[in-house]
C-alpha cells in the first residue's frame, strides 16, 4: 500500500489551495495514508489549517528558522529525509513545487515524474507535453519512491472537515549554508489571485492599450474575478507579465474563464484547457477562440463589455 508525504505549500502564514489538490492527486493512489509536510519558522497556523483537510493522517511540522523562506536548497534534504519512510512524495506543480521537487528527487535517487494530470496505477501517470497538445504515460520504477510534482489544474481541491493530528517531526540533517535568502520581489495587488481564482477575466491585444485595460480590470470586479492577460497584451505593455495566461505564462482552470479581445492561439489556450466555462468576446466571428469556447460574443469590445456590466447590475 503507498503512503504519501505531501510538501504544503504557503506563503505568509497561509496555505496555498495547491496543497489540497495534491490531496485530491494523492487520493487517487487509494493511499495507506497521506501526510502533510509543513516546514516553516513557525508552522503552527499552516499546519492548523492543512489539518483540516479531509483524508489527511498527520501534518508533521518542521520548526526551523531556516525555512522561514522556501529555499529549495535548504528545504529539500529536510524532505528528503522525512520522505524516506515514504512511497510517495507529492508537491504542486506550481513556481514553488518545481524548485523544490527536483532537488528532493535528486537527493532521493530518483527521477521526478512532472505535472502529473491523472494516476493509472502506484507508478504510473499521465501528463501533458508539447503545451499540452499530446499526453503521456509515464512509468516510474516499481522498486523506488516516486516523487513526483502535480498538475494543479488538473485536481479539484480535496474538501475540508479532516481533523489531522498535527505533529513536530524531529529532522536531524545538515543544512546548506551557501545560499541564502535576499529578497523577494512579487507584484502587489488586492485582486484575487489569478492561478486560484474561481472566476478570470483576461484581455487581449484587442484590448488596445494600458489605459483601455481599465475595462477589463471594472468588469473583472464586478465579477469578482482576477485579471489575466494574453502574452500580446503583456508584450505590448499594457498589463505585467505576472498576469499571462498560456504556455509560457499560467496554467489555469477556473470555472468561468471570460476572455475579451483575445484571438485563441494554440500557446494562450494551453494556459485554459482545464477552465469551467469560456466566454469569448471578439470581432472576428472566425477567431480561434470561438472553437473552445461554450458561450461566444461577436461585437466590439468596448460596446459589449458596458452592455453585460449593465445586465449584471
Ligand atoms: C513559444 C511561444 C509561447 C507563447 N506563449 C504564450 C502564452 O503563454 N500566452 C499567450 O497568450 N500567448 C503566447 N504566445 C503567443 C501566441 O502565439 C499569440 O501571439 C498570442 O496569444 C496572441 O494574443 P492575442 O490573442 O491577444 O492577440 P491577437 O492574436 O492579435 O488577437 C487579438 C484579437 O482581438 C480581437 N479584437 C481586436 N479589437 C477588438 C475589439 N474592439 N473588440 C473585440 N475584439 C477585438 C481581434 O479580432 C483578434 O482576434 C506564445 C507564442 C510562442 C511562439
Amino acid at each position: 500500500m503507498s503512503k504519501v508525504l505531501i510538501v504544503a505549500e504557503h506563503l505568509q502564514g497561509k496555505l496555498n489551495a495547491s496543497t489540497a489538490k495534491c490531496v485530491s492527486a494523492a487520493q487517487a493512489l487509494k493511499p495507506e495514508s497521506i501526510d502533510i509536510v509543513v516546514l516553516a519558522a513557525d508552522p503552527a497556523g499552516v499546519a492548523a489549517e492543512a489539518a483540516q483537510i479531509a483524508g489527511v493522517a498527520r501534518v508533521l511540522t518542521v520548526a526551523n528558522a531556516a525555512n522561514a523562506d522556501a529555499i529549495a536548497q535548504v528545504q529539500a534534504p529536510q524532505i528528503a529525509a522525512l520522505g524516506k519512510g515514504y512511497s510517495h512524495v507529492f508537491g504542486p506543480s506550481t513556481t514553488f513545487g518545481k524548485d523544490l521537487m527536483p532537488c528532493v528527487a535528486a537527493l532521493l535517487g530518483v527521477s521526478q515524474v512532472s505535472d502529473v494530470m491523472a494516476i493509472e496505477g502506484s507508478h504510473t501517470f499521465k501528463r501533458p507535453i508539447y503545451a499540452g497538445n499530446a499526453i503521456v504515460t509515464v512509468e516510474a520504477p516499481a522498486d523506488h519512491a516516486v516523487v513526483a510534482t502535480v498538475r494543479t489544474a488538473s485536481w479539484p481541491e480535496a474538501g475540508k472537515g479532516g481533523s489531522a493530528a498535527v505533529e513536530a517531526a524531529p529532522v536531524d540533517v545538515a543544512l546548506p549554508s551557501h545560499t541564502r535568502y535576499r529578497g523577494l520581489a512579487a507584484g502587489k495587488s488586492d485582486r484575487p489571485d489569478l492561478q486560484s481564482a474561481k472566476r478570470v477575466v483576461s484581455g487581449g491585444r484587442g484590448v488596445g492599450s494600458a489605459d483601455n485595460f481599465k475595462i477589463i480590470y471594472d468588469f473583472a470586479d464586478k465579477l469578482g474575478a482576477a485579471v489575466g492577460a494574453s502574452r500580446a497584451a503583456v508584450d505590448a505593455g499594457y498589463v505585467p507579465n505576472e498576469l499571462q495566461v498560456g504556455q509560457t505564462g499560467k496554467i489555469i482552470a477556473p470555472e468561468l474563464y471570460v476572455a475579451v479581445g483575445i484571438s485563441g492561439a494554440i500557446q494562450h489556450l494551453t494556459g485554459i484547457k482545464d477552465a469551467g466555462t469560456i466566454v469569448a468576446i471578439n470581432k472576428d466571428g472566425d477567431a480561434p477562440i470561438f472553437e473552445i469556447a461554450d458561450i461566444g460574443l461577436v461585437g466590439d469590445l468596448f460596446k459589449l463589455l458596458p452592455e453585460l456590466e449593465a445586465a449584471l447590475a
